[in-house]
Order: structure tokens, then C-alpha cells, then sequence
């Protein structure tokens, strides 16, 4: 049985008075959004049209439906994959293995919803369905991290996170207490942070424009951008899978409500924000203009692509030919760190190609509404604060070297800004 750790890892996001604010704030945050979207004056800062009763948020239906896309993304984890990967070294010095289909689970789910559609699913009638099933999903979020929280007090001590084990259950409850929860080979954490939530935000977003085609005779210009802008991060971040096993997600927090809700409502119902607004407040979009958006996007996604590629080709064989020639300083762990190529730059590239994508996703929808900027205000303090976290864990990892790094490398993500 696991005991608690005590306090030996500093509390994050306020302790047990942030994460109790946490717990009530990110689901009202969710559930305004999706509420304003559809509102006359899509006010951010305003208050929400009205409240919705249980009656607007619970629906048998929405549970079935959501349950069953669960069950379909869990059938397409378990199919064969075309690689297994191995993760980071535990604490037990033992690797986990992570199968690699997900981009497989994209393209299958695309299918049987094209399938679908063709024998009559009615796609378009999701976007009424959004908020019993943003319900359902913040239900299955709660029940599924109290099932985590318990399941870790049974765990070995050897499998829980660093942080998350304060011994408050709020707090606890809220970070994740163990690493990597798994039932035999199937693991939670993996399995939630790639598909349901990833998958299901980019059919969301179909399903508004669908919905929008059948109000208007055809889609906007600008939802268009926003869904293929949308897909091309998704298919990345499935394509790329193996990447995501050196994330912090993956290697460092716990399991619990944070990731859980984040994974699987948050995700779908508020990355999909501006296809949501696009819908009910239309945006006139020239083409002159779409064209200098998706060059935005093209230069975020390159950089994003960039950074992050070579910093994993860099981590899985340092004499690869691509980047062989780059400087690097040499820490006491025997890991090395770049100090040029896009880590010489600043010290976090792929935020700052992730923020200007953040950009080019809001911009068709106008100027008129602060309301779809969300995404990249929600961004910017999401990776200000995940920095600064990693910042603390390097300079615990690489000591004096991580000091070297950051006085050659002197920005953290935005050049001569910050
Ligand atoms: N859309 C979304 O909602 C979100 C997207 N993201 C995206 O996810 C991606 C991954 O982000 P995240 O997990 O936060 O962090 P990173 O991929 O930036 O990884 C940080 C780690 O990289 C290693 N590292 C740092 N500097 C160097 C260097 N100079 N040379 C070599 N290795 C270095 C360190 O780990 P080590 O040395 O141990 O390898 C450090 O802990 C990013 O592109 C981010 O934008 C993240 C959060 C949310
Ligand atoms: C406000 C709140 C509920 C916070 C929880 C944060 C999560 C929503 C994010 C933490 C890290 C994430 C990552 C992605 C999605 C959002 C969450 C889960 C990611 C899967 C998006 C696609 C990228 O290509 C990625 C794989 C690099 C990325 C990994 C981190």
C-alpha cells in the first residue's frame, strides 16, 4: 500500500486551496464557454446568456454516446500497432512499453464516421448536443480521477509521481498521485492524452462545420481554416506519438483530475472554441487575408515542428547526421543540452511556434469578439506556467549547467521579449 510522501515536493498551483479553486473553476470555465459561443454578443467577460438547468445538461443519450466513443478509442488502442515504443527510464530503472497507432486510430475514426454519415448518422446535429456531452464527459472526468486516486493506494511507492502525494487528498486528487497508472498493458494517462480528447476535438470541429454547411449552403472560408489549421496539429501530434512519451505529462505528473479533465473534456469542448463561434456569428474572410494566415500558421507550425523534432532526434541518437553539428553543453547527469539550432534561439522554441499557431487559429474570426482569443490567452498563461515548472525541474536535473544554458541562451520563448 502507498503512503503518502509528505511534503517533500513543493506544492504547485497553490496547494490545496489553488486546486480546490481549480476543481470548481476549469469545468464553469468550460461550460461559460460553450454557453457564450452560442450566445447573440459572445461576451468572454460577460456574463453567460443564461444558466442551464439539469435538464440542459443531463441527457442519457450524451452519456451513450460519449461512453461509446470511449469504448471505440479504446478498441482502437488495443488493435495491433505498427511499433512499441519504450518510454523513459522509471525510478526503478525499468521502461514501460507504449504502443504507436494513433495515428492509425485517427485515420480508422475518420472512416467509420465517413461511413457513418453516409448511412445517415446525422453529424451535423452534434454541435446541439455539445453541452450534455461536455456534462458527460466532466462526470466521467470526476468519477474516472477519484477511481485514479484510489487505485494509487494500493500502488508500490516506486510508481508514484514526484508531485501529487502530499498526503491532502484535494490537492492530491487534483495533481495525479500515481505516474503511470496502467491495467495490464493498457495505460490511462497515454491512452487519454492522444485520443479521445485530440480525436474528438477535430470530429467536433467537423461536425460544426457539417452543421454549417447545412444552415448556410456551404462552409466559411474561415471554418475551413480553422478546421484544416485544427487538423494538421492533431494528425501532427498523432503522427509524432513517441514524442509525447518525454513530455512532463508523461514523465513527471501524476494522473489525476487535472490531466483526466484537461484530456478529455477541456481538450474537445474548448480547443474547439472557434469553430464553435464561427458557427453561430459568421466572419466574412477575403482570400488576401486567409493567405497571410495560413502563411502565420505555416511559419508556427514550422517552428513548433522544428524545435520539437530536432530536440527528439537530438535525445534519441546525439551522432544523428541532422544533429551531429550542433553546439551543446555537457551536464553531470552524461546528458547533453543544445545551445544553438532552434535551442539556441530561446529555451523554449515549439512554445513559441505553438503560441503564433494559437494566432493564426483565431485571427479568421475576426477582430469584432475577444471571445475566440481565448484559446491563445488560456495559451500563453498555460505555457508561461508549464516554463517556469520546467525551468524548476532543469535546474534540479542539470545544476550549474542548466545556469550556463540560460546565461547563453538568455530568452525564455519570445525572442529580446521574454
Ligand atoms: N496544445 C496544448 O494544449 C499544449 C501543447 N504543448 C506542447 O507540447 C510540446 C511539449 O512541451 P513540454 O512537454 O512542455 O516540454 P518540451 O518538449 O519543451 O520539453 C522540455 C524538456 O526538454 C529538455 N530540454 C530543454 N532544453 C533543452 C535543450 N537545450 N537541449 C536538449 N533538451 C532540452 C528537458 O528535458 P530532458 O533534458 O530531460 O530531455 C526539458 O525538461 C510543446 O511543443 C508544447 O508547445 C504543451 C502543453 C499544452
Ligand atoms: C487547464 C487544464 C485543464 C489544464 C490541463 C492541461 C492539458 C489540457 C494539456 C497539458 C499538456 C497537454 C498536451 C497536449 C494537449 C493539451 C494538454 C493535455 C498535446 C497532446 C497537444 C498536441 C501536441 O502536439 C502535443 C502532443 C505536443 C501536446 C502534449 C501536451
Amino acid at each position: 500500500m502507498a503512503p503518502p510522501q509528505g511534503s517533500r515536493a513543493p506544492l504547485e498551483f497553490g496547494g490545496p486551496l489553488g486546486a480546490a479553486a481549480l476543481l470548481l473553476l476549469l469545468p464553469a470555465t468550460m461550460f461559460h464557454l460553450l454557453l457564450v459561443a452560442r450566445s447573440g454578443p459572445a461576451r468572454l467577460l460577460g456574463p453567460p446568456p443564461y444558466l442551464p438547468g439539469l435538464e440542459a445538461l443531463w441527457s442519457p443519450q450524451a452519456l451513450l454516446l460519449w461512453l461509446t466513443w470511449l469504448g471505440l478509442q479504446a478498441a482502437l488502442y488495443l488493435l495491433p500497432a505498427r511499433k512499441v515504443a519504450e518510454g523513459q527510464e522509471l525510478k526503478d530503472k525499468s521502461r514501460l512499453c507504449y504502443p504507436i497507432n494513433g495515428f492509425q486510430a485517427l485515420v480508422l475514426t475518420a472512416l467509420l464516421v465517413g461511413l457513418g454519415t453516409s448511412a445517415g448518422l446525422p453529424l451535423g446535429a452534434l454541435p446541439e448536443m455539445l453541452l450534455p456531452l461536455a456534462f458527460s464527459a466532466t462526470l466521467t472526468a470526476f468519477i474516472f480521477s477519484l477511481f485514479l486516486y484510489m487505485k494509487a493506494l494500493v500502488a508500490p511507492v516506486s510508481a508514484l509521481a514526484p508531485g501529487g502525494n502530499s498526503g491532502n487528498p484535494i490537492y492530491d486528487f487534483f495533481l495525479g498521485r500515481e505516474l503511470n497508472p496502467r491495467i495490464y498493458f493498457f495505460d490511462f494517462k497515454y491512452f487519454c492524452e492522444l485520443r479521445p480528447g485530440l480525436i474528438g476535438w477535430v470530429i467536433i470541429n467537423l461536425a460544426l462545420l457539417v452543421q454549417e454547411a447545412e444552415l448556410r449552403g456551404s462552409p466559411s472560408l474561415a471554418m475551413w481554416l480553422v478546421n484544416g489549421f485544427q487538423l494538421l496539429y492533431v494528425g501532427d501530434a498523432l503522427w509524432h506519438e513517441e514524442a509525447v512519451l518525454t513530455t512532463m505529462d508523461i514523465t513527471h505528473d501524476g494522473f489525476g483530475f487535472m490531466l483526466a479533465f484537461g484530456d478529455l473534456a477541456w481538450v474537445p469542448f474548448t480547443y474547439s472554441l472557434q469553430a464553435q463561434f464561427l458557427l453561430y456569428h459568421p466572419q466574412p474572410l477575403g482570400l488576401p487575408m486567409a493567405s497571410i494566415i495560413c502563411l502565420i500558421n505555416a511559419i508556427g507550425y514550422y517552428v513548433f515542428r522544428g524545435a520539437n523534432s530536432q530536440k527528439n532526434t537530438f535525445r534519441r541518437n546525439p551522432s544523428d547526421p541532422r544533429v551531429a553539428g550542433l553546439e551543446t553543453i555537457s551536464t553531470a547527469t552524461g546528458r547533453q543540452l543544445l545551445v544553438s539550432g532552434w535551442w539556441g534561439i530561446v529555451r523554449h522554441p515549439n512554445y513559441l511556434g505553438d503560441l503564433i499557431m494559437a494566432l493564426a487559429w483565431s485571427l479568421p474570426c475576426g477582430v469584432s469578439h475577444l471571445l475566440p482569443y481565448f484559446y491563445l490567452l488560456y495559451f500563453t498563461a498555460l505555457l508561461v506556467h508549464r516554463e517556469a515548472r520546467d525551468e524548476r525541474q532543469c535546474l534540479q536535473k542539470y545544476g550549474l549547467a542548466w545556469h550556463e544554458y540560460c546565461r547563453r541562451v538568455p530568452y525564455r520563448i519570445v525572442p529580446y521579449v521574454y
